[in-house]
């Protein structure tokens, strides 16, 4: 099916048509450099310093701001029917929240309806988001239950509709999750795809019988949340999921990494040469999940999302040192938002929260303030893990996720040192609460050019609804399905001897 085309309305062509954005720092994932960016018609047209431009030329002025790929956060859940209601952030306010916060691509999730099909989801998605969208965006599928229909669906999807990605989670028994032999399945049929398998990880077997002993034992606060999926609940569901995806050699990307033990295990596994990408959230290197535990019932139930949110105060700071280091390569927002009243259809039992947090609009200063303002982080692993990463994995690169010629543009003019404090009273998106409250940040956007048009102007928000369009995403992404045919090449067992373990650890780093 062809996108259609949009038609830029004329009065939005001419002037917002040209734009040079001068004497800026120009920030890629593998370098930084000062010069000059000349866009027309929506893409990247000449970098350099006195360019030959035309007349009716818009000039931003960049003086000691950076020249950032716009952000792609890859999971996002907007209007999304879960646990009896529905995110309140639409495919509208939700990218228009985005866009005032630096990100100018979103990849959002079809999660079928009991009983609806595949196809019929993502046809649901598409006349839903189309529209709507202030910027542009990408669908993962959803795989939450096994059949020989919905593999054919998968091809469909794959062959008809620009689908690479499928998701499937490990938790929610009886609602959306796969158990071993249908994820060994999904992911077999991932990989013939050319695509990339997602998960959820966290044992839902688990999480079902102890949310039943708690409930027994008389815990129904937020507390029994956590308490009824610990960290190892998520680690154990990481690992098997990781052991599984290499067994018949399937890329794997692990959703919402919250917890170091799953951090861990990611980079372990990439260590051994796994073709393997983890992803944090702005919730999880933002804020730990004491409040889970707090007096304040209200509050605690506010912070409640799937893998949890961690009491372990130190999981933030580990998980901006991993997502630094490349032992985490990618940052989403899992945004999925409830308001308070909603979140209280869980007052009397915990297992009733509807699930899931604000993100989308604060994920690039969180991780700017967390990471970069913290010394931490370096601009250049910030565009990385907010924007390139994401691009190349779903093969949206070098159409997304950097600066240069040919390529969208979506551009971020990055203010590096201006400030500013997170509240649901200022913020864009529709939730009445920020479970980043009151936090002073530093990093914050100054202009955010979408596809050539300016939608935040000097830190003045112009998103127009219908100005993104759904983008497909092609099959065998060369970043991930080279590594891939060349683990096929080297057929390997499992390393027995010193010299075999030297040997692989030697091909694995010649390859990375
Ligand atoms: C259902 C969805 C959003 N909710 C959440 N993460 O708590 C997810 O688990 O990704
Ligand atoms: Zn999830
Ligand atoms: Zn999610």
């Amino acid at each position: 099916m062809s996108t259609p085309v949009k038609k830029v309305p004329i009065h939005l062509q001419s002037s917002q048509n040209r734009l040079l954005v001068k004497n800026g720092k120009v920030v890629n994932e593998d370098g930084m450099v000062d010069t000059d960016v000349y866009i027309e018609d929506g893409i990247i047209k000449q970098l350099g310093r006195n360019l030959i431009i035309p007349g009716g030329t818009r000039t931003i002025d960049a003086r000691g701001k950076y020249v950032m790929p716009g952000g792609i956060d890859p999971h996002t859940h907007f209007e999304f029917e879960f646990m009896g209601t529905k995110s309140v952030d639409d495919f509208y306010q939700g990218t228009k929240a985005a866009v005032a916060g630096g990100t100018t691509m979103i990849m959002d999730f079809v999660i079928p309806r009991k009983d609806e099909s595949l196809l019929e989801a993502y046809e649901r998605y598409r006349a839903n988001a189309d529209e709507k969208v202030c910027c542009d965006y990408g669908l993962h599928v959803a795989v939450t239950s096994w059949s020989p229909k919905i593999k054919e669906e998968m091809a469909t999807l794959v062959q008809e509709h620009g689908v690479n990605s499928f998701k499937m989670f490990m938790a929610y028994k009886d609602l959306f999750m796969l158990h071993d032999q249908e994820l060994i399945e999904a992911f077999t049929a991932c990989k013939n795809l050319g695509c990339v398998a997602m998960v959820h990880a966290e044992n839902g077997d688990i999480i079902a019988a102890n949310a039943k002993k708690l409930l027994d034992a008389g815990v129904t606060g937020p507390e029994g949340h956590e308490m009824s999926r610990p960290e190892e609940v998520e680690a154990e569901a990481t690992n098997r999921a990781c052991v599984i995806a290499n067994q018949v050699n399937c890329p794997l990307y692990v959703s919402s990494v919250m917890s170091k033990s799953a951090a861990d295990v990611i980079s372990a596994k990439r260590g051994d040469g796994y073709v393997l990408f983890g992803e944090s959230i702005a919730a999880s290197v933002g804020i730990d999940g004491s409040a889970q535990y707090g007096n304040d019932m209200n509050k605690g139930r506010l912070c409640i999302m799937s893998p949890p949110l961690r009491p372990d105060p130190t999981t933030p700071i580990d998980l901006i040192e991993k997502l630094s280091q490349d032992g985490l390569q990618c940052t989403g927002s899992d945004n999925c938002t409830f308001n308070a009243d909603q979140k209280a259809l869980g007052k009397n039992d915990f297992t009733k929260i509807p699930n899931g947090v604000n993100g989308v609009e604060d994920r690039m200063s969180i991780v700017w303030d967390k990471g970069v303002h913290a010394g931490i982080m370096s601009p250049t692993r910030f565009v990385a893990v907010t924007s390139t990463n994401t691009a190349k994995i779903f093969n949206l690169y070098p159409r997304k996720g950097v600066i240069a010629v040919g390529s969208d543009a979506d551009v971020v003019i990055w203010d590096p040192n201006r400030k500013r404090v997170i509240s649901a009273d200022t913020h864009v998106q529709a939730v009445d609460f920020n479970i980043f409250e009151g936090m002073e940040v530093t990093g914050v956007p100054e202009y955010v050019i979408v596809n050539g048009r300016v939608c935040v102007d000097d830190c003045d928000l112009k998103a127009v609804h219908g100005y993104g369009k759904f983008i497909e995403t092609p099959v065998y992404p060369p970043y991930v399905y080279d590594q891939i045919e060349e683990r096929e090449k080297r057929p390997r067992g499992v390393a027995r001897t010193a010299a075999e373990m030297k040997k692989y650890a030697d091909e694995d780093a010649a390859l990375a």
